[in-house]
């Protein structure tokens, strides 16, 4: 398989940049008519399959909603992985799994590896346990040709006490900025260690000049960022950018037609790369 970065370049040329979460919430169910359990994850999981794989250039299902569901949760999320691909679309499985190395090396199997139920096109990463510790998951997505979003500076507001905090003149966010940016330097068109940076935060104070590889931005929508924010956080980086929203597009389902057209409507809203 071709690199991650160069996958990812050429999905959001042909599709633009819009990463479509799939977050089964309880209250969405509800809202949709189903029940909240296992079969009424399927129905809205698959539903949003349909309505959008083949469309949107990135879709993130949000594992902890299947988790919830136990082992019919995860059947279905190997589904959901297994469609969305099958339709084009880059699948982003949102897991935020970071662990001492031996045990991170089990993670990276799980969702990197080729022939793994739950290989993903890449995933999301939690770099607290210090950014060396995802080695083994950063080396197995570089040899399948799969990428990861390591947390730089998240979304939400509790992330500013170790993300803003300071460690030899810089932040911790900027110190893993520059570990992504080491990874992918030399990387054409574009590395396959992207970062996490919410759309919502504001002035990063984050120099993004030498990574080299994508951004996953959530806080579209439902979290209450929109363009001006993207531009404000992002600035000359904008083109890298990933702006991810979820329960501002899921609450137009159950309607297939309905839920696909207001995925293009925030997708046509966006810059483009
Ligand atoms: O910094 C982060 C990292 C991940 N997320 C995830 O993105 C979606 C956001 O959903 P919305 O409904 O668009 O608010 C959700 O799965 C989060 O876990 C994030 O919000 N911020």
């Amino acid at each position: 398989m071709a690199p991650f970065g160069a996958r990812l370049t050429t999905a959001v040329s042909v599709r633009g940049p819009l990463c479509a979460g799939i977050d089964p919430h309880p209250g969405l169910l509800e809202a949709w008519g189903l029940p909240v359990d296992a079969s009424g994850l399927e129905r809205f999981a698959l539903t949003c399959v349909e309505a959008m794989a083949g469309e949107i250039a990135v879709l993130k299902p949000q594992s902890a909603f299947f988790e919830a569901f136990g082992s019919r949760g995860i059947a279905v999320l190997e589904r959901v992985v297994a469609e969305s691909r099958d339709a084009g679309a880059l699948v982003l499985l949102d897991v935020k799994r970071g662990d001492i190395g031996s045990t991170m090396a089990a993670y990276a199997q799980a969702y990197l590896a080729d022939g793994s139920p739950l290989a993903a096109d890449a995933v999301t990463l939690s770099p607290y346990l210090g950014f060396g510790s995802l080695a083994p998951a950063l080396d197995l997505a570089d040899r399948t040709g799969r990428g990861v979003f390591v947390l730089a500076m998240t979304s939400n507001p509790e992330g500013a006490q170790v993300q803003r905090a300071l460690s030899d003149d810089r932040t911790i966010a900027q110190a893993m900025v520059d570990e992504a940016a080491a990874r992918n330097a030399g990387a054409s068109p574009l590395g396959s260690t992207g970062l996490v940076i919410g759309a919502t935060v504001g002035d990063s104070g984050l120099d993004l000049a030498k990574l080299n590889g994508p951004i996953l931005a959530p806080g579209l929508g439902a979290q209450g960022a929109g363009l001006a924010e993207l531009r404000t956080v992002f600035g000359g980086a904008l083109r890298h950018v990933l702006p991810a929203s979820s329960r501002d597009i899921l609450r137009h389902g159950p309607d297939v037609k309905a839920l696909r057209a207001a995925a293009l409507r925030v997708r046509d809203t966006l810059p483009v790369h």
